[in-house]
């Protein structure tokens, strides 16, 4: 595990923008895994900005995202098909039959969560897979307890996430209780991860990620097994004096 000391937010996300975009230079058709959340939003800012100055393209990329929510409609202005059309996709050139997001809204989930797998399998699977990191260390919407052999599946939410998420709503309630995630064997098999890390209410998952045992009621830890996973963490995260 590499990791990369970020002064702060601003920084994490000028450095993973640069990992993302060293990355499709040298790989125009990459396979992207995207994640939601508050973590990438600066990341994003970053590739567009870079798109548009550059014009850096997204049109052989293939991009997958890590999770969505049950229960929202697609245009709901919280779902993570919005999230990602409002943050990244809208600003750049990529294709629209190229951006696969969960059918979290599938008359059969379950079926939805197969199809996801086969696609996956079918683009070769993900070249950079970018994460953020749950104060419990979930991954993706993998909360403690989930095995280590998940594929794309469907979860129930802890009442811990859906606080945490429970700001880009106006209240608890509306927060959906379920959602599709890749599983943890589904984003292991990515071939290289890029976790970013930011804000001292990260610093003990931090601090466990490093520190701490490889065991399924902290799902990021599995990362360690992974040989190419580089963590950008902010000095907040890191808890250094
Ligand atoms: N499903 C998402 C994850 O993909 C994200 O990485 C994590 C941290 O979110 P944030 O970056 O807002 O702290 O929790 C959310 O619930």
């Amino acid at each position: 595990m590499q990791i990369i000391k970020a002064r702060d937010y601003e920084d994490m996300s000028v450095k993973a923008a640069e990992v993302v975009i060293s990355h499709l230079k040298q790989n125009p058709a990459l396979n992207i895994g995207f994640a939601t959340g508050g973590t990438p939003v600066g990341l994003y800012e970053h590739l567009i900005e870079d798109h548009k100055k550059h014009q850096t393209s997204y049109q052989e990329v293939t991009s997958f995202n890590l999770d969505e929510y049950i229960g929202l409609s697609y245009d709901h202005p919280q779902s993570y098909h919005s999230y990602m059309k409002e943050h990244l996709f809208n600003h750049i050139d990529i294709r629209q039959d190229q951006i696969f997001i969960p059918k979290s809204n599938s008359l059969d989930p379950e079926t939805a969560c197969a199809a996801y797998e086969d696609a996956l399998f079918t683009h070769g699977g993900i070249d950079t897979q970018i994460l953020g990191i749950g104060s419990n260390g979930h991954i993706g919407f993998n909360e403690p307890g989930t095995s280590f052999q998940s594929n794309t599946h469907i979860v129930q939410l802890e009442e811990s996430t859906r606080a945490a998420n429970a700001r880009y709503f106006n209240t608890i309630s509306e927060v959906p209780t379920h959602a599709i995630t890749m599983g943890i064997a589904s984003i292991m098999r990515s071939k290289e991860i890029l976790l970013l890390v930011s804000g001292q209410s990260k610093k003990d998952a931090l601090y466990h990620l490093l520190h701490g045992e490889e065991t399924e009621d902290f799902p990021a830890s599995i990362l360690k097994r992974h040989p190419r996973v580089t963590v950008i963490a902010d000095h907040d995260a890191r808890g250094e004096s």
